[in-house]
């Protein structure tokens, strides 16, 4: 028996692309410019998750540069980002052949990334991944960002009827998921902090040929 449709939305950073380099050399950039030391990949990824902002603002404090600076550097990473948003980044194994089958099953696809929403676009169409999506919002695209529910709800709403599924790698991710009241699934190879443990999920999957067979599920279980 065919299930019904399941409305799909993505995380961006650490779920479908490991983006971390290239958001890497941006701040390092500035950071060359402000004469400071460069911050090594652990430290920056463990910088990532709540916008690019965010990112900056912790990279300031790390080399302990003022944050009355900060809304200049935070362009200035911004520009360097949206010049080369792809040089490094790749989507994780696995995800344009899922991405694929899902659209091929009638599944509706989008986007809810705290990354602003003109460099989530480019690099979508970079990386060849663009045309899965119906919708995309970014970190700048509403008024608040992830974890709040709000632009997760607009995605959901825009997608239309059908079962929800939000797929993430991060705490702030399981927390929006909560919060709007969806399922989640947790792609384990990504950017969380914490152990797989903490972050509550419903299913979780460290390889992405493995998520099909967890849609199928939900589409399975979910009232039509
Ligand atoms: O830009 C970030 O800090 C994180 O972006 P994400 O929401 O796609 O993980
Ligand atoms: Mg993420």
């Amino acid at each position: 028996m065919e299930g019904c449709r399941v409305n799909i939305v993505f995380d961006l950073d650490g779920t479908l692309i490991d983006s971390a380099p290239d958001l890497q050399t941006a701040v390092n950039l500035m950071l060359e410019g402000e004469g400071k030391p460069p911050l090594d990949l652990p430290t920056i990824t463990s910088f990532i998750g709540n916008g690019l902002p965010k990112l900056v603002e912790r990279s300031l404090d790390a080399r302990g540069i003022s944050q009355s600076r900060y809304p200049q550097l935070c362009d200035t990473v911004r520009d360097f980002y949206s010049a080369a948003p792809a040089d490094l980044t790749r989507p994780y194994p696995g995800v344009t052949e899922a991405l694929r089958a899902l659209k091929a099953a009638g599944h509706r696809l989008g986007v809810c990334t705290n990354k602003p929403e003109e460099p989530a676009l480019l690099v979508l169409h970079l990386l060849g991944l663009g045309g899965f999506f119906d919708v995309v919002v970014g970190g700048d695209t509403l008024e608040r960002k992830k974890p709040d529910p709000e632009p997760l709800e607009h995605v959901f709403a825009a997608l239309g009827d059908g079962a929800r599924l939000y797929v993430g790698d991060s705490e702030v991710d399981a927390e929006t998921a909560r919060r709007t009241g969806v399922r989640f699934a947790l792609f384990t190879e990504g950017y969380r902090k914490q152990p797989v443990a903490a972050l509550p999920h419903d299913w979780r999957f460290a390889e992405f040929d493995a998520l099909p067979g967890i849609v199928a599920a939900l589409s399975q279980t979910a009232p039509a």
